[in-house]
């Protein structure tokens, strides 16, 4: 599903004609099947945000293949990719990034809305988000009325409702306290097994780590593992 071929990346810093190159990732190789939960574990500065990304076209590579779905998304322009990204990809972060004047029901809605889905199909599919996710009496809260495992599951909806085949999620639970946070990775599991979909999680939380099916280890640009299948 998604396939990464000696991968690299570098920023150039300076003036022109005299930039200096840091290297930030290098010779990444990796492999994602469908349906797998995949985390990349690194320190702060070892290239994780770059690696995500790329993968997520907002960032050309200096080098290597990155193949999703068989296709090399490497040589798309951004038309392109502003399509692919809506069709196949759902997005979480770690400071959910809800619009703050949009109540839950309206955030969730927000794709389908900008989709051009009819009044009547959106309240069909985020009701059945919101029951999905736990939050029907949330429904016309606005976030700062929300908890912080409240909003994230506004956006783990948001990001479900157009049904991607892959979630790409920046430290998904590094805003929440231990308990929440068990809690949304239950619903990352849950989400995975009933639909299949694929998750590409970026952490420095080994709790995070441990849903994963595949864990690869990014230090200072390089993996240093292949993605070790982490034992049940
Ligand atoms: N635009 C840029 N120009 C120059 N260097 C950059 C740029 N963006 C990132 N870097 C450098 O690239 C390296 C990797 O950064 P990146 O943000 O990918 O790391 P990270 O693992 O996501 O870190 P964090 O967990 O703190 O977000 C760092 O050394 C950073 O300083």
């Amino acid at each position: 599903m998604i396939q990464i071929n000696d991968l690299s990346h570098s920023f150039f810093v300076g003036k022109k004609g005299k930039e200096r190159e840091i290297p930030v990732l290098t010779g990444i190789s990796l492999d994602i099947e469908k349906g797998e939960i995949a985390s990349i574990v690194g320190r702060s500065g070892s290239g994780k945000s770059t690696l995500l990304n790329l993968i997520s076209g907002f960032m050309k590579p200096v080098a290597g293949q990155i193949l999703i779905n068989g296709q090399d998304v490497t040589q798309f322009n951004e038309k392109k990719w502003a399509e692919f990204r809506l069709e196949n990809f759902g997005f979480i972060f770690q400071n959910f990034q809800l619009i703050p004047s949009l109540s839950t029901f309206e955030n969730i809605a927000l794709p389908l809305t900008l989709r051009g889905v009819s009044a009547s199909q959106r309240k069909i599919r985020v009701n059945e988000m919101l029951g999905r996710v736990g939050l029907l009496e949330q429904a016309n809260h606005y976030p700062n009325e929300l908890s912080g495992g409240q909003q994230q599951r506004v956006s783990i909806a948001r990001a479900l409702i157009l049904n991607p085949q892959i979630i790409l999620a920046d430290e998904p639970t590094g805003s929440l306290d231990s308990e929440t946070e068990k809690e949304i990775l239950g619903l990352i599991q849950e989400l995975n097994r009933e639909k299949g979909i694929t998750f590409f999680i970026i952490t420095h939380d080994d709790e995070v780590a441990e849903i994963s099916h595949k864990r690869f280890n990014l230090h200072d640009g390089v993996l240093v593992n292949g993605g070790v299948p982490v034992e049940a």
